[in-house]
């Protein structure tokens, strides 16, 4: 589906869908709790709807209770995991922490499962756990790179030792299964964590849940065998790594309030507040978090904790008096498309001024973008970041491949026409 964008100033209220990080942990922790467990506020989504089938498939139920707010729904949890006669097909969709996240939930199972995937997820790394599964006898099989790759074995207690640098959801899967198995371990990391803030968040779920791990620093996990999840009533706050692209909406068109978020989150994504204060952005966040139209100022920014922001940050940037760098951004090239390259190429084809640096972007501000064709890249956040640019645009800008924001966000259009955006498709 390709969408054409007339420039129009958003403004307005939206209520952000509800936290896709914390979806994924909250229903994993009550699929491996023994017992019911709800867990509310959830904003379906292609993701969530792959690490909810395979958790079906590795042995709890599922049942989905909609609500009567748009686009959230409760999910009714009957946990455990069953060991099954047949090898398992998990088929994580696109979604890169259903993958690394479930693995090691596969190998607990005791199942032979084949892990698949569709799009850029084949060629995601994996490999900080092939290092793992060669040190501890966990059989795998891969034809390509990545997917598909099939895996069966023991999970044993012991020393974990991975890479800090590839991407933080190999320590999150390690850390939602260890505490299962018969004995103590020691997860670290052999490279500074980056991403930690993900890590944090899964510390915090594990908590909420009734499962506590000792965090000796970043990186550095002391995780007590034979723990219990604990089943119970959870609901899953605002996301504020959309919520950052209706606050950039409202920097660059009229004003946006966004509702949902909980202020001093665990989300690392809340950086986005400060990230736009200091660019000289107004944000005010006394009763839910409002954006004022502002002229801001380029400057240099470490997304090495906030790698999801890229995109609209490069969009703000591009908007900005002066140059803005983004630093420690090596890793986004390897997310649902080669972030660093596409946002740089889908904006400089409609004027903007970006060059790419191995790991980084170098954004000179312009006062307009033209318009024009561009695409999405089969990426939500480029799709959503070229969204919010239209607003500045002096003509239409056709948005190729406009239905990737059902990875994470399937009602981006029309809260997008909710705010006042002019959106049609073409053809
Ligand atoms: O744990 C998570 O929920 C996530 C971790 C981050 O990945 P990396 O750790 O690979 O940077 C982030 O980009 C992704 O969208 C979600
Ligand atoms: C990279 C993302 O997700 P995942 O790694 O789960 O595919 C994302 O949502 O931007």
């Amino acid at each position: 589906m390709n969408v054409v964008l007339s420039p129009n100033a958003l403004h307005g209220t939206v209520q952000v869908p509800s936290s896709k990080s914390i979806g994924h942990r909250d229903l994993i922790c009550a699929a491996l709790a023994e017992g019911e467990s709800i867990v509310e506020n959830i904003s379906p989504s292609q993701d969530i709807e792959a690490t909810c089938r395979i958790l079906c498939t590795l042995g709890a139920v599922i049942e989905k209770i909609s609500s009567d707010q748009p686009g959230r729904a409760a999910y009714r949890i009957q946990g455990g995991l069953h060991k099954r006669n047949l090898p398992l097909r998990a088929d994580c969709s696109e979604s890169g922490s259903t993958l690394r996240f479930l693995i090691p939930v596969g190998i607990l199972s005791g199942n032979t499962i084949t892990f698949q995937g569709r799009g850029r997820l084949a060629q995601r790394p994996l490999e900080p756990y092939y290092g793992i599964f060669r040190q501890r006898d966990i059989h795998y099989q891969t034809t390509g790179r990545s997917l598909p790759l099939t895996v069966c074995g023991d999970l044993t207690p012991g020393r974990y030792a991975l890479p800090g640098d590839v991407s933080s959801q190999f320590f999150t899967g390690l850390l939602l299964t260890l505490p299962l198995i018969h004995g103590d371990s020691l997860l670290c990391s052999t490279t500074p964590l980056e991403s930690a803030s993900y890590v944090d968040m899964t510390l915090s779920c594990l908590q909420q849940h009734g499962v506590f791990i000792d965090k000796e620093r970043d990186g550095s996990y002391h995780i007590q065998g034979h723990q219990q999840y604990r089943p119970g009533r959870y609901t899953v706050e605002g996301d504020y790594s959309q919520a950052a692209f209706w606050l950039a909406a409202g920097m660059l068109g009229k004003y946006i309030r966004c509702t949902g978020l909980r202020r001093n989150s665990l989300q690392g994504d809340e950086v986005i507040l400060s990230l736009i204060r200091d660019m000289g952005g107004r944000i005010d966040d006394t009763e839910a978090v409002h954006a004022f139209p502002s002229q801001l100022r380029g400057r240099t920014i470490d997304v090495e904790d906030c790698p999801d922001l890229v995109p609209i940050l490069a969009v703000l940037a591009t908007f900005s008096t002066g140059m803005t760098h983004i630093i420690h951004a090596g890793r986004v090239r390897f997310k649902e498309c080669d972030r660093l390259h596409a946002i740089a190429a889908e904006l400089n084809a409609i004027g903007a001024a970006i060059q790419e640096e191995p790991e980084g972007l170098v954004i000179h501000g312009v006062h307009q973008l033209s318009g024009g064709r561009v695409s999405g890249w089969n990426d939500h956040r480029i799709a959503m970041a070229l969204a919010v640019a239209s607003q500045r645009c002096t003509g239409n800008l056709v948005i190729e491949g406009a239905e990737c924001v059902r990875k994470s966000y399937p009602d981006f259009w029309q809260d997008f026409k909710k705010l006042g955006g002019i959106c049609r498709q073409e053809g």
